[in-house]
């Protein structure tokens, strides 16, 4: 949809079916309100909403453009927020990581005969820098040299090197998107968020030797943290994560705010800016989509396809993840998550048996 302009962006969101949470909140008065209002980078209202403008697909439909948007359009972000992670009000604990030495979360498929791989991803921001579309080549690559600067410092299991997009082949970056290691760059939401902007100028990504840990940089805003490996060990990839993120903040700084916890482009991934995910198969619950459904509305789960947000599942796999990211700690995310499949994986076994 060609649409660029506030007015255009306004009554396109505003005549149109739409189910995301920008439509849902977006009242005439408030865009009203808001229609004039800018922050100190210079982001607009039609910054924020022009990718779920452009985008009547989209689930949430806004972006924020820098931190500061999350005070200034503070009426249309807050609702978004509350609704997505499911709280009364803005608010968010101080971070905690839970007891990372002792944490023993019992394997929850032994025989891996369910769960295929386990992923814990928490986003991070720089301090002091704005989010695309918001943000320059020039931006892009001094953020990368900090970010770069100090993962050379990380060591033994953490170990590894950084490849720049820049220098890498079409072939070799798109293996790496095969093996569910790096980002893709066909989302169309966060392309018309400006988030694919001067591609792939300071883009790159961290891995470690065994590649079970990987940093996004840049990939639409700033830092993706991740760990993952093959089976059910989410002690392993929990604390791996934890580890190495605690030692990169010893040495950069993040953008934070005391009722949101840490800040991204996006109100989905605000608070601890984690994702855990497991790629489950379930082949019994696919043909049971009521029941599939009520536990995942239990348990706060979201299912993605096999490839990630906006693909399709394959062969009954499906990307299981902790759907709210603010409003709780990161122990409690990642609890969310576990509870949520020891309760499918006892279901699809039930289901087996009749
Ligand atoms: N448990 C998992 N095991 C293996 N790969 C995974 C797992 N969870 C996610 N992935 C892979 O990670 C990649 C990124 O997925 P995706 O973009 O949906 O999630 P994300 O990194 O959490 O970011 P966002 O929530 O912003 O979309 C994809 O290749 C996806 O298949």
């Amino acid at each position: 949809m060609e649409c660029n302009d506030l007015e255009d962006l306004w009554r396109s969101i505003s005549t149109h079916t739409s189910n995301s949470l920008l439509k849902k909140h977006l009242s005439e008065e408030k865009y009203i309100h808001l229609k004039k209002r800018s922050t100190k980078y210079g982001t607009t209202l039609a910054d924020v909403i022009r990718s779920g403008c452009k985008n009547l697909d989209s689930k949430v439909g806004v972006y924020a453009c820098d931190p500061e948007s999350y005070k200034v359009f503070k009426d249309l972000l807050d609702p978004i927020i509350c609704d997505y992670h499911r709280v009364k009000e803005v608010n968010h604990p101080k971070c905690d990581y839970g007891d990372v030495a002792k944490l023993n979360f019992r394997k929850l498929d032994e025989a891996e005969n369910y769960i295929i791989s386990t992923r814990v991803r928490i986003g991070r921001c720089h301090k002091g820098f704005s989010f695309p579309p918001i943000l320059t080549n020039v931006q892009r690559k001094e953020m990368e040299e900090i970010i770069v600067k100090a993962l050379n410092t990380l060591e033994g299991d953490l170990k590894g090197a950084y490849h720049s997009l820049e220098s890498m082949s079409r072939n070799e970056y798109q293996q790496l998107v095969d093996d569910h290691i790096m980002f893709r760059d066909d989302n169309h939401t966060l392309r018309d968020a400006g988030g694919y902007d001067g591609w792939p100028v300071g883009r790159g990504v961290y891995l470690n030797n065994k590649k079970t840990f990987i940093v996004w940089v840049n990939e639409g805003d700033h830092l993706r943290f991740i760990s993952m490996e093959k089976g059910s060990d989410l002690s392993s990839v929990y604390k791996r994560l934890i580890f190495a993120l605690q030692q990169v903040e010893m040495k950069v700084e993040f953008a934070y705010d005391d009722k949101r916890g840490f800040l991204s482009n996006c109100p989905s991934n605000l608070g601890t800016c984690l994702r855990a995910s497991v790629h489950l198969k379930m082949p019994e619950l696919e043909r049971c989509q009521e029941i599939l459904n009520d536990i995942c509305e239990r348990h706060n789960l979201q299912l993605r396809g096999v490839n990630g947000e906006h693909t399709e599942s394959a062969e009954a796999v499906y990307d299981v993840s902790n759907k709210r990211r603010l409003g709780l700690t990161e122990y409690q995310a990642v609890c969310e998550m576990y509870n949520g499949v020891e309760e499918l994986i006892k279901t699809e076994q039930q289901l087996e048996e009749k």
